[in-house]
């Protein structure tokens, strides 16, 4: 299959480890796998949105039983599996963290675009505070392993929220590395909707050691 990349993502640059992690995730993909992650991200949305009568209930969860006991007879080990390892689309071909759009970086900085949905919410059609900490974590993970630099974890995340986050609007984030000291990795971002300050975060990542898992 070929998940066709945003144009800037597939310039961004990916470090040899996360290139063979990805390439061989996009080898595998079968054709379609994308449309199913999208589909996926809009029934999430879907559902969190709907106040459905009884019969659309019934029929939705039948509808869905079926798509589950489709997928469950392909299940595979997580070493195999293809979601969330696709790393030159936005959202990685995954649906936990809304996709996440680059649109500029150096080694030291991501600028991004993002809008989470209904499925994101918590109420007052206001993000959920985990769901923004998510988004901190992939944004700043993102950019802890971008270019040359080794795979890292997260360490330590906190995030200040400063004003409510809405749902349904495309936001910025931006991730800063502050600095490194030896296996460290200090990052900050900062999450905007237009010049309002939403949120902001900073965060210890630590490259592992080779081998380390
Ligand atoms: C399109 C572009 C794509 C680019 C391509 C990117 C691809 C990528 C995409 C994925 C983006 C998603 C990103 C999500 C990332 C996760 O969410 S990771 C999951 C959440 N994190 C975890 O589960 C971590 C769990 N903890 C661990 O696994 C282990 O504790 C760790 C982190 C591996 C560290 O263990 P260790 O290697 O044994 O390290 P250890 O010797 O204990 O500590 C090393 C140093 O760190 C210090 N340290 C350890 N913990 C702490 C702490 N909490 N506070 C302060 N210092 C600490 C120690 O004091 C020590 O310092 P020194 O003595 O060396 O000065």
């Amino acid at each position: 299959m070929t998940p066709s990349p945003e144009p800037a993502h597939d310039r961004v640059p990916l470090a040899p480890f996360w290139r063979q992690w990805s390439d061989r995730a996009v080898a595998r993909a079968p054709a379609g796998w994308t449309g199913l992650i999208d589909e996926l991200r809009d029934l999430q949305d879907a559902a969190a949105a709907s106040a459905p009568p009884a019969e659309t209930v019934a029929r939705a969860t039948a509808l869905l039983a079926d798509a589950r006991r489709l997928l469950a007879a392909h299940t595979v080990a997580d070493d195999e599996q293809l979601y969330g390892k696709l790393l030159r689309l936005p959202g990685r071909g995954q649906t936990l963290s809304p996709p996440l759009r680059l649109l500029s970086w150096t080694a030291t900085e991501i600028v991004g675009e993002v809008t989470f949905g209904r499925f994101h919410s918590g109420s007052n059609d206001a993000v959920h505070g985990g769901a923004v900490a998510l988004l901190f974590d992939e944004a700043l993970g993102r950019l802890s392993d971008l270019d040359d630099r080794p795979p890292s974890r997260t360490v330590s995340l906190r995030v200040e929220f400063r004003s409510l986050t809405p749902v349904g609007r495309p936001l910025t984030v931006r991730a800063r590395l502050l600095g490194q000291d030896g296996r460290k990795r200090r990052l900050a971002g900062v999450l905007r909707d237009g010049e309002r300050l939403c949120a902001e975060a900073d965060g210890l990542f630590l490259a592992l050691r080779p081998g380390q898992r």
